[in-house]
C-alpha cells in the first residue's frame, strides 16, 4: 500500500491550514477493518502532496516501486492519493502495468478530521479489491464509495461528493457488497505500454478547449511550444472553421488528437462534413481518442510520445485505448 498524499491523509497544522500530513502506515492503523482481513499489508509512503502538485516523474517512480514489489511477489497494490489527479494517474498506472497483480486507487472526499470520513471505507474496499483473485487481471481500477471503476473510463464528475467518480462509458466494473469484491463486468484488457518499451524522453503536450466564438488566434503560438496537442472538441469533436487551417498545419508536424470536451462518448463517428467538423479534421490528419477523456487521451499522447513511437504506431495504440476494452475495435 503506497501513500501519495492527497485529502485522506489531510490534518491541520499549527495554523490551520489542512494539508497531507498521514503516513501510509497511519491510514493502515485507523482502519481496524483491515486487521479482519487475511491480508499481508506493507506501507511505504513515496510522495505526500496533494493531487493536484503530483507529476509524471512522481508517477513513473511510483510505477517501478510497483514493478519492484510484484518481482518480489505481492500480488496487489492500493495506491492512496489526492482525488484531483486520480482520472490521469490511474491511467498512467495502468498503461505502465501489463501484469496480472490488480492495482487499485483510491482516496478520500473528506479528511480524517471530518464526521463521515470517506477514507477509512475507501482504504478497507480498496484492500479487499486488491486482495481479490477475482480482480486479477484488471489491470488499474479506481475503487471509490464501494464501487470498483476501470481507469481507462473514470472521471471525477463532482468538486465535493463522495460518490464523485463515475464511468460514463461502460458504468463500473463492479461493486464491493458485503464485504467481498464482485466485478459484473469484465472488459478487455485496454491498451498497456509493450513491454522493454523506454520512456526516457519528455514530451510537452498541451490540452486545449474548444470554447464558444475562440478564434483560434492563440493556437500557433501554443503549436509551436508542443510535441503533441490534444483538442478537446465540441460534441462529437467540432471545432470553429477558423482552427482548421491551424490544425491541419499541426498535424504535418506534430500528433494532434481528438477528442470531446462533453464528458462522455465516442468522437470518431463519421456525421458530419462541415469545415471544423470530425470528419473534416480527421480528414486533415487528426487522430481520433475514440472513447478516451481529454485527459486521458493527453496522458497516453504523451506516454506514446516519451517512448519515441511513431506516428503509426502511435494511431494504433489510440485505436486500441480509444475502444475502452468494451467496444469492437474500429468500431469507435
Ligand atoms: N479529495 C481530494 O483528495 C482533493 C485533494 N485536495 C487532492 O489532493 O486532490
Amino acid at each position: 500500500m503506497v501513500g501519495l498524499g492527497g485529502t485522506i491523509a489531510m490534518t491541520a497544522n499549527a495554523s490551520g491550514a489542512v494539508e497531507p500530513r498521514l503516513s501510509a502506515q497511519d491510514l493502515i492503523d485507523a482502519v481496524p477493518g483491515l486487521l479482519g482481513l487475511d491480508v499481508e499489508l506493507e506501507a511505504r509512503t513515496v510522495r505526500n502532496r496533494p493531487g493536484a502538485s503530483l507529476t509524471f516523474g512522481d508517477l513513473h517512480e511510483l510505477a517501478e516501486v510497483l514493478a519492484e514489489e510484484f518481482a518480489a511477489g505481492a500480488t496487489g497494490a492500493v495506491v492512496t492519493q489526492g482525488t484531483d489527479t486520480i482520472e490521469e494517474t490511474s491511467y498512467l498506472l495502468g498503461l505502465l502495468h501489463a501484469g496480472e497483480q490488480p492495482v487499485v486507487v483510491t482516496g478520500a472526499m473528506r479528511n480524517p478530521t471530518l464526521a463521515g470520513a470517506d477514507g477509512p471505507a475507501n482504504l478497507l474496499a480498496a484492500v479487499t479489491v486488491a486482495a481479490s483473485p477475482d480482480a486479477r487481471g484488471l489491470g488499474c481500477v479506481v475503487v471509490f464509495s464501494d464501487e470498483i471503476h476501470a481507469a481507462a473510463r473514470v472521471r471525477k464528475s463532482h468538486t465535493m461528493s463522495t460518490g464523485t467518480f463515475v464511468s460514463p462509458d461502460g458504468g463500473p466494473l463492479g461493486y464491493l457488497v458485503e464485504g467481498r469484491a464482485r466485478i459484473i463486468n469484465r472488459p478487455a484488457r485496454g491498451f498497456t505500454l509493450p513491454a522493454g518499451s523506454r520512456t526516457g524522453a519528455e514530451a510537452r503536450v498541451a490540452l486545449y478547449t474548444a470554447t464558444l466564438g475562440d478564434d483560434g488566434g492563440l493556437l500557433p503560438s501554443i503549436i509551436d511550444q508542443v510535441d503533441g496537442l490534444v483538442i478537446a472538441g465540441f460534441g462529437v469533436g467540432h471545432v470553429p472553421e477558423s482552427w482548421v487551417g491551424h490544425l491541419e498545419t499541426a498535424a504535418r508536424r506534430i500528433p494532434v488528437v481528438l477528442t470531446s470536451r462533453t464528458g462522455a462518448g465516442s468522437v470518431a463517428t463519421r456525421t458530419y462534413g462541415f469545415p471544423g467538423s470530425e470528419q473534416d479534421l480527421l480528414s486533415r490528419g487528426l487522430i481520433p481518442a475514440g472513447f478516451l477523456s481529454p485527459y486521458k487521451a493527453r496522458v497516453l499522447l504523451r506516454l506514446l510520445l516519451s517512448t519515441g513511437l511513431g506516428q503509426d504506431e502511435l494511431r494504433a495504440a489510440f485505436v486500441t485505448a480509444g475502444a475502452l476494452g468494451i467496444y469492437p475495435m474500429g468500431v469507435c
